[in-house]
């Protein structure tokens, strides 16, 4: 156990984990000494073969290294060297290495295969020694023999290195020739030559180790070939062991003596083995210069697996994303509360002002129906009304205030708190369909009122001018006849600057209309505006001076005036007097969403559609706009003539994006500032993250096909890349665009066209009750928005 425990401290001490071992050599030094026939030979070859036992056991115990053992043996005899493992008798050379010390020249080394190799070569060494009989000993060796076994061992995680990367161990079991005296073996002839060398050679070795025990003055190791080989491992860099040997034989006493006092000297001598690293500066460099490369590569490797920085971007964004959506629900929830606690306000002012009219209210539009037709009553009650005015004046620059006063007045509970979020670009659909289902509430409540309340007056008004905004001036409730009673039974009543005119309108005159005014103020230049309030202004400024060109053209332009009011849904001031004789008809035709009344008499509504279509699409791909938008809008208009009015509020605002990312200016979004180079960015994301679902949401085939169909090969790594880049891009090809449409909604989930996406745009123009939830975009609604 000796040799295995020796190994394992050598390997524990060199296979630090993260660095290869360097090749170092340890030295071990068995022999035996003593007089002939003393038992040397036969105590040697139990030795070595219970060391190679061991070593072997060992081997089989540390499977985490690999082992290679060679093994070698010469004899020394009449001072010539032969290796014992050849046929070839021919003496060999010892020559001097100044890193291996004396080495054996063509010394033949096996590499052992297994436990029999080893015996096979033990008897080939016996066969081949030169052995003779003396008087003594009747097979008395008359040389030395040196077995010499090398083990070299590598951790397996370090396969690849070097050999300088190993650890080799070295252990020599020598069999000397046994001291003899010539008077007691009576050897003559050969025998007394062969023992004349012997003795010589033990001679030096006796010497020598005298010489080590005082380690003073020259140390004659090149006297005799067995001190020249033994020489490193007597040279106190190994742990040798000796045994000696005697013969109980009265006769022997001398003999006996001198072997104790060679093995008492030897005692003396004291060792200092240590691990011989054999690596030359040149292979250390070489070493380092690898295992760095190896790092360099494990490293590669790692970041490739695992893309750190992708990684915590993609932390990064979507701990934003979070903070944003937060930030969202709480705003979203402060405006409900607020908007909540108004109605209340509201509620309570109508049961103390028109017990009557909230009766009539409450039965066909509970809640709602007090912002819709009583903001006024309610503002004047509360004293909002100023706060209203102030507002106006944040909104109108000066002359053209006709939305303004709208903007501020007319919505659900929310736009009450009119410092909100009413002039940012994400409510302007929101906005607009609120507008617009308060328009249609208002016909539909008028329609109720005359029928139910009759004489009941429905309030709106419309203003030019924000200073004309008078509470005397222009509320009318239900017990202050309105000077458009008197008119009133025509039909509507537009006030105007006070000036209020008849319009006996035709139904079809009023459809006419329409187109006209909806081009108007789509083909209108946009003013240069740095935020959506502007945007608003410019839309009441088209307004305005479309207002202002059809009252040059009379009685009809009056009538376009209020159709694009409406169309804008905008505020005018629609009166119908205590006795007015309204048809339900005529409220409807003026009421409701006129879009769809155009879509339906537009002869070239299908031309029109694609038309608008392709412009949005480009529009989309010069704005970068989210990939999923357009496809939502896409496939949730498709061609329906009410689609007119979402597509004309999309192309708007995306024209109005256009203009204001060319001229260097930035929008405000949810709170969030968009420019031109957001917006790309936030394009790349949103294609890097349907590039991730393309193998989440599709099956094997279903990706082969796509990509086959978008003429990529199967074989290209970079496929998924290819499709998702191409997804959109191509704004010229609508089939492209379609496909593109539905791989989109299939990868982010499908898309049906019903309410609650038209929600989602904010475009819902149908009633809506007064939950929470249906107020505008949800949180979520309006992210994806
Ligand atoms: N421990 C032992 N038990 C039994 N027999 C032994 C023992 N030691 C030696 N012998 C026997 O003694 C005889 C001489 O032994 P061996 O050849 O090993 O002596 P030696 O010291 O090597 O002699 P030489 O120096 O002449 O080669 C052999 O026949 C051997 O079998």
């Amino acid at each position: 156990s000796i040799w295995g425990g020796l190994l394992h401290e050598a390997g524990v001490r060199r296979s630090s984990k993260g660095s290869c071992i360097f090749g170092c050599k340890w030295h071990q030094l068995i022999f035996a000494y003593g007089q002939t026939s003393s038992g040397k030979t036969y105590a040697m070859s139990g030795i070595t073969e219970y060391a190679v036992a061991d070593i072997y056991n060992y081997i089989e115990k540390h499977r985490e290294r690999e082992f290679v053992m060679k093994f070698s043996a010469i004899e020394i005899y009449n001072e010539s060297v032969r290796d014992l493992l050849s046929e070839d008798s021919t003496p060999l050379r010892l020559l001097d290495d100044p890193e291996r010390g004396t080495v054996i020249e063509k010394l033949i080394e096996e590499t052992l295969r297994d436990w029999n190799h080893f015996t096979e070569l033990i008897a080939l060494c016996e066969t081949q020694r030169q052995i003779g009989e003396t008087t003594l000993n009747d097979a008395s060796s008359r040389s030395h023999q040196i077995l010499r076994l090398t083990i070299q061992s590598s951790a397996l995680e370090f396969q690849g290195c070097d050999k300088s990367s190993s650890l080799v161990a070295s252990v020599n079991f020598v069999d000397l020739a046994g001291s003899e005296r010539v008077s007691q073996t009576n050897s003559a002839g050969t025998r007394l030559k062969e023992g004349s060398h012997i003795n010589r050679s033990l001679l030096t070795l006796g010497t020598v180790i005298r010489k080590l025990r005082g380690r003073n003055g020259h140390i004659p190791f090149r006297d005799s070939k067995l001190t020249r080989i033994l020489q490193s491992s007597l040279g106190g860099n190994a742990r040798t062991a000796i045994i000696c040997t005697m013969s109980p034989a009265r006769s022997h006493v001398e003999q006996s003596r001198n072997t104790l006092l060679f093995a008492s000297c030897a005692k003396e001598v004291v060792t200092n083995a240590q691990v011989n690293v054999v690596v030359s500066d040149k292979a250390l460099v070489k070493q380092l210069e690898k295992e760095v490369s190896r790092l360099e590569s494990e490293l590669r490797n790692l970041s490739m697996s695992h893309p750190i920085s992708d990684s915590t971007a993609l932390l990064r964004e979507k701990d934003l994303q979070i903070e944003m959506l937060k930030k969202e629900v709480e705003e979203v929830t402060r405006k409900l509360d607020y908007a909540q606690s108004r109605m209340k306000d509201m509620a309570q002012v109508v049961e103390d002002d028109v017990p009557h009219l909230r009766e009539s209210m409450d039965l066909h539009y509970p809640k709602l129906s007090m912002d819709l037709h009583y903001p006024k009553l309610s503002a004047r009650k509360t004293g909002d009304f100023e706060n209203q005015q102030e507002n106006l004046n944040v909104l109108s620059d000066g002359e053209d205030s006709i939305g303004s006063f709208h903007a501020s007045q007319h919505s659900d509970g929310y736009s009450f708190s009119s410092d909100e979020n009413l002039f940012q670009l994400p409510d302007l659909e929101k906005n607009l369909s609120i507008r617009s289902a308060s328009m249609r509430l208002s016909i539909a409540n008028m329609d109720a009122l005359s029928n139910e309340s009759n004489g009941l007056i429905t309030n709106t008004h419309t203003h030019s001018n924000q200073t004309d905004l008078n509470p005397k001036d222009t509320w009318i409730d239900s017990n202050t006849p309105s000077p458009a009673a008197n008119t009133a039974n025509s039909g509507l009543t537009v006030v105007d600057n006070g000036d209020k005119k008849d319009l006996n309108l035709s139904s079809s005159e009023l459809k006419e209309d329409k187109v006209y005014t909806l081009n108007h103020i789509a083909n209108h230049e946009t003013k240069s505006l740095d935020s959506y309030t502007n945007f608003v202004d410019h839309s009441q400024n088209v307004e305005s001076s479309t207002r202002k060109e059809t009252e040059r053209n009379g009685l009809k332009g009056k009538a376009m005036e209020h159709k694009s009011l409406n169309l804008m849904a905008d505020h005018e001031i629609i009166e119908k007097g205590t006795n007015s004789m309204i048809t339900t008809k005529k409220f409807k035709d003026v009421g409701l969403d006129p879009m769809q009344v155009e879509g339906e008499n537009h002869s070239n509504w299908p031309s029109e559609f694609k038309r608008l279509q392709k412009e949005i699409v480009e529009l989309w791909d010069a704005n970068n706009i989210s990939l999923i938008h357009r496809t939502y809008f896409f496939l949730l208009f498709k061609g329906d003539p009410s689609d007119y009015i979402y597509m004309e509020v999309e192309l708007r605002r995306l024209s109005y994006i256009k203009q204001t990312f060319s001229q260097g200016n930035q929008i405000v979004e949810n709170g969030h500032t968009l420019t031109s180079t957001s917006s790309i960015k936030k394009l790349r994301r949103e294609r890097r993250m349907l590039r991730k679902k393309i193998r989440r949401r599709l099956s094997k085939s279903e990706r082969e096909n796509m990509y086959l169909k978008w003429g990529l090969r199967l074989s290209s790594k970079h496929k998924r890349s290819q499709l998702v880049k191409g997804l959109w891009s191509d704004t010229k090809d609508m089939h492209r665009v379609g496909e593109s449409a539905a791989i989109v909604a299939k990868l982010v989930g499908s898309v049906e066209p019903n309410q609650a996406l038209k929600e989602m745009f904010g475009l819902n123009f149908a009633p809506r009750p007064t939950s929470k939830k249906s107020i505008g975009c949800t949180a979520s609604m309006k992210h994806i928005c």
